[in-house]
């Protein structure tokens, strides 16, 4: 087993973008990856078409990641050419994951039996573990936090702590968790699928606020 992967800062992933003026905005805050749901069951869904005209917008240098849940490999194939990184939310396998020629994430629901350990095995070929809330029948975007105390001070993987996450409890979730990164969709919106640029620059004050704090 390796230790948790650290570094100088904590990556921030701002997910469930759905307009142009928010992918500039998330941009302009500091955001490293942008996170596009193309799974049709969300309120935050985008279409090819419209994940066509976000990515556009995207700069070099920040990661643009598409969102999935059990989907089609057809559809997976034709949204990765907007693409640079894939993240599976449902139960694919991990044979499945790699099968798109793009690197990957896995996101795994924290439910009460989930050994971590044996995800990070099983899912040996992910660049990282995106770790939720569970909620039964709600595959991502739950608003919910679950007991950070349940992640593992190591871990094989990179850690992307998602789920309930807001500009006043990030702070505490980097102290506590350490993780490479975090991840918000939420908790920085007006409504969802619209973020807000007050709460999108917020959360990441508090990330770089909790970075500076923290010992080396
Ligand atoms: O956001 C959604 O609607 C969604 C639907 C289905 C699968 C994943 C989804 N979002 C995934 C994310 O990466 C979210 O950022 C993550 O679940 C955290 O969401 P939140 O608790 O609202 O910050």
């Amino acid at each position: 087993m390796t230790s948790r992967v650290h570094s100088i800062r904590t990556r921030i992933k701002f997910c469930g973008l759905t307009r142009e003026q928010d992918v500039a905005d998330a941009v302009a805050a500091g955001g490293d990856a942008l996170g596009f749901v193309l799974w049709p069951g969300s309120r935050r869904h985008v279409d090819l078409d419209r994940l066509a005209a976000l990515a556009a917008g995207v700069p070099a240098f920040v990661t643009r990641v598409g969102l999935f849940v059990d989907q089609p490999p057809e559809l997976i194939l034709q949204a990765s050419r907007y693409l640079n990184l894939l993240q599976f939310h449902g139960d694919e396998t991990p044979a499945f994951c790699a099968g798109f020629d793009r690197p990957w994430i896995k996101a795994l629901r924290m439910r009460d039996d989930l050994d971590l350990h044996a995800a990070a095995q099983a899912y040996a070929g992910a660049q990282a573990l995106l770790l939720d809330a569970y909620r039964p029948g709600v595959p991502g975007g739950t608003g919910e936090t679950f007991d950070w105390s349940r992640i593992p001070a190591s871990l094989a993987k990179p850690v992307i702590l998602a789920g309930g996450l807001t500009p006043d409890n990030v702070a505490d979730a980097v102290e506590c968790v350490r993780p490479f990164a975090v991840d918000v969709s939420g908790g920085v919106e007006s409504e969802p699928g619209c973020k807000d640029p007050s709460l999108l620059s917020a959360f990441a004050a508090a990330v770089a606020e909790a970075d500076r704090k923290r010992p080396s």
